[in-house]
């Protein structure tokens, strides 16, 4: 029989596989793995999803893609790689971004009953977390980071999810280290890639984006006036940028001119900031001719300048036909980043980097360590054998959540699953599934629908995403149709501006006509410290959660098991002995 080994290991388990459909959300490090994990187990059907194509740098580690596959879908490529396994499972390929609403509506999630993600950045996993707590589909979170990695398995509303525990966010460093001060090597690629780079090659700066007095944590008035000139006249050069034409680099000596030298004579001519540090010396130097340069030496100065200039020309070239972003891939864009970067150690005498060792950092790289990806992506095929399991109080009491181990002697660790964050920001809404035909209903239909459901007063605020529709003082679109306002896939957010009900959010589907979801909506419970404010101050206006949107918190790849909180204080889990389980290996 095919599928006899499994037998021995899962039992008559193994003909649920066979009858379920799970979807693989990433097709890169983790996902190849899974995917030869999920076949191994006999899934009966995998649908693999991934919005890229394969880069050469992706061929160390995901085994499924060869030298002739650059450039072609990861999903499609890993699909056809697996078609010579010998398996069972149906499979069905998707190249597509997993939060486009249109390509992966709803109802393309309700047809799985597991999925998982292989994901690699925090926008896309807070996605599917929130799909999974709107569909109440089982999640299971992967993510690796170098030697660390974690799985955790998520039942939505039973156990912590995604969200329940808040994310590192990235290492931020004060405006004046950055543009005035700056004494390590990190300081000048920052000021490259996050200062310069948007400054002469981004979209159109708008008065908000323009550096004010008081994002410039200084008392030094010199200083801040000095920064504030230097911010104007960049984006003078912003001009001569889009006006350059094929061909010229004379306007390139202009942006040298300013940002090597002028800015750095007018830093210097503020005294007290080198009272204890050594003074940069402005840029002196001609370029050289370069041909090839290797990315693992370290370039001279004279090397760095000419490929300043030949990058920011060709840079400014390509504005012509679009928009440029900073992509560690781009070369062009690497090698700006690199030479500019080098160029303002050079003149703060902090050591040079080579772009090998740029590339690492201007591009977050933390080397992916192909072992570890295999480890987690077992960890997660396996994890999910407990979704099969008749009762939740089963599946939640024989998950388990593993992570890496610190010590020596161990390489996992593993941990119970911690119920949900009663402040998390995604579990602690209350959600459903709104089903509406857009083009039927005006706003105004779906608000009074809303009350007469729920029962709230009549003051309340609908929101698509951060776009406000209605509320007591905002009238104005009422008798518009939804489908101007609003679109399937996304999200109504319904806000009781009298704070006595709980706040809603509305996931909506396409339907015939309106039909809401049966939901609790209970009283609003006031937080203690809240309650204590309110009877201190009476007229406080108290902001409800009901606008925090997962989607906008933005930060580090990977789950992160730190736990800084704003939302309440973070739970510090303790294990006791027998909660964990110890792997050796
Ligand atoms: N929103 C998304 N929709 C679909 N797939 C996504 C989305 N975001 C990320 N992915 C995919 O998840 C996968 C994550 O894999 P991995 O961490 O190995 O990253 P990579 O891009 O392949 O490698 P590297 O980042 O090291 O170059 C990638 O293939 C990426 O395209
Ligand atoms: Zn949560």
């Amino acid at each position: 029989m095919y599928d006899s080994h499994l037998r021995k290991i899962f039992g008559s388990q193994t003909d649920q596989f066979r009858q379920s459909k799970v979807l693989m959300v990433g097709a890169g490090g983790i996902g190849c793995e899974l995917l030869k994990d999920l076949l191994l187990m006999n899934y009966g059907e995998i649908h693999i999803l991934d919005l890229d194509t394969i880069d050469l740098s992706n061929l160390n580690r995901q085994f499924l893609f060869r030298q002739k596959d650059i450039k072609k879908s990861k999903a499609m490529t890993a699909q056809q790689a697996v078609g010579h396994f010998n398996h069972a499972s149906k499979l069905v390929a998707h190249h597509g971004n997993i939060m486009d609403t249109n390509m992966f509506p709803l109802s393309f999630f309700t047809q799985f009953d597991i999925i998982f993600n292989a994901l690699d950045n925090l926008e896309a996993r807070f996605y599917v977390n929130k799909i999974a707590l709107f569909t109440k589909i089982p999640l299971i979170e992967s993510g690796t980071s170098g030697l660390k990695g974690q799985v955790q398995p998520i039942y939505p509303y039973e156990t912590e999810c995604f969200a329940c525990i808040p994310k590192e966010q990235p290492k931020t460093f004060p405006v004046c280290t950055i543009r005035s001060t700056p004494s390590k090597p990190i300081h000048c690629i920052t000021w490259a890639k996050n200062f310069l780079f948007p400054q002469l090659f981004g979209d159109d700066v708008s008065d908000q984006d323009k550096l004010k007095p008081q994002d410039i944590e200084s008392d030094n008035k010199a200083e801040i006036e000095a920064l504030l000139k230097e911010s104007n006249e960049l984006l003078d050069l912003k001009v001569l940028v889009n006006e350059a034409a094929p061909g010229d680099k004379g306007f390139v000596s202009k942006i040298i001119e300013k940002i090597f030298e002028e800015d750095i004579e007018r830093l210097l001519r503020i005294e007290t900031l080198w009272k204890t540090r050594e003074k940069p010396e402005p840029l002196n130097c001609e370029p050289v001719k370069i041909k090839s340069l290797d990315g693992q030496k370290l370039w001279t100065v004279e090397e760095n300048l000419a490929l300043f200039i030949n990058s920011t020309s060709k840079i400014a070239q390509r504005l012509k036909q679009g928009p440029v972003e900073f992509d560690k891939d781009d070369e062009d864009t690497l090698d700006f980043v690199v030479s500019a970067a080098n160029l303002r150690s050079y003149i703060f005498h902090i050591p040079m980097k080579t772009k090998f060792e740029i590339k690492q950092i201007a591009g977050n790289i933390i080397p992916a360590v192909a072992t570890t990806n295999a480890i987690m992506a077992g960890f997660s095929a396996l994890s999910s054998i407990h979704a099969f399991h008749a009762t939740m109080q089963e599946k939640v009491s024989k998950s388990k959540m593993v992570y890496d181990s610190n010590q020596p002697s161990r390489f996992v660790n593993t941990s119970g699953l911690a119920p949900k964050n009663p402040k998390c920001p995604a579990c602690s809404v209350t959600r459903g599934i709104i089903s509406i035909d857009l083009s039927k209903y005006t706003v105004d239909g779906l608000r009074k629908a809303i009350i007469d459901k729920y029962g709230y007063s009549d003051d309340i605020g609908i929101a698509e995403g951060t776009r406000l529709l209605y509320d007591y003082d905002f009238d104005d679109n009422l008798e518009i149709k939804l489908d101007k306002v609003c679109s399937y896939g996304n999200v109504l957010f319904i806000s009781d501006a009298d704070d006595e009900l709980d706040s809603l959010e509305l996931l909506v589907d396409k339907g015939d006509k309106l039909e809401l979801p049966e939901l609790e909506v209970s009283a609003k419970v006031v937080p203690e410290e809240k309650k204590e404010e309110e009877d201190e101050e009476d007229d406080l206006i108290i902001e409800g959660d009901d606008l925090i949107m997962e989607g906008d918190i933005n930060g580090l790849d990977g789950p992160k098991r730190k736990a800084e909180d704003d939302m309440g204080p973070a739970k510090k889990r303790k294990y006791t002995a027998d909660e964990v389980e110890v792997i050796e290996l």
